[in-house]
């Protein structure tokens, strides 16, 4: 079994979809996913549909370079600055790549969601704002408790399908896959804390 001893997994060939276990170590990552809970600025923003205003069901902080502010569902957002636990992890991020086989992906920007348990989620979406640029590649991390990201191809070219996303594991989504797909993080019926980390490069 010696796919199983490889860090790296390639989930979907085309667009490039890759995961990666391990990336802080088991009891590292805890320790950041406690940290971030207790330290961050968490906000749970409210959004206008229909003329209603919804408070969003979860909570998130946006964090980046000063430069790399940012719209999302409709609302701008100023970064945060870097908390060292998550410059530290992009950090690691950038390292992995550079020591693979995928190219040097560089990214200034990060939105860190909280998911309290299995009622809050994201609904359904690519990540693809115009100051992402043409064809954003995004390095998503998984903190605590283990959910599937839900996947839908925007032409019905083929079913949905989900992608686990473990504790303390990278999901990488590669060019074109924001252009082909969309993703959502479904409510399910899986209880604990689950706090993501969502890495872009805003041009
Ligand atoms: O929580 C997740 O894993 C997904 C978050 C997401 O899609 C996003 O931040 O754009
Ligand atoms: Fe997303």
């Amino acid at each position: 079994m010696i796919e199983s001893l490889q860090p790296w997994q390639c989930l979907l060939a085309q667009p490039p979809i890759w995961h990666y276990s391990g990336v802080l170590g088991d009891e590292h990552a805890t320790q950041l996913m406690y940290r971030l809970d207790s330290e961050l600025p968490w906000e749970r923003p409210s959004l206008t549909l229909y003329g209603r205003r919804h408070a969003i069901p979860r909570q998130q902080v946006w964090m980046g370079d000063s430069h790399a502010s940012y719209r999302y569902s409709g609302r701008d957002f100023t970064p945060a600055p870097w908390h060292p636990g998550v410059a530290d992890l992009k950090q690691r991020i950038e390292s992995l790549l550079a020591v693979s086989h995928l190219p040097s992906w560089r990214f200034n920007s990060v939105l860190l969601n909280r998911y309290e348990g299995g009622d809050d989620r994201m609904g359904w979406h690519s990540d693809d704002e115009p100051e992402l640029g043409d064809d954003p590649v995004v390095a998503a991390v998984s903190l605590g408790a283990e959910r599937p990201l839900r996947m839908r191809w925007k032409d019905k070219r083929a079913e949905a399908f989900n992608l686990w996303l473990p504790h303390d594991g990278l999901l990488l989504m590669g060019p074109g896959t924001q252009h082909w797909l969309q993703h959502a993080l479904l409510p399910r019926r899986i209880p604990g804390l689950r706090i993501s980390l969502t890495f872009r490069h805003v041009e």
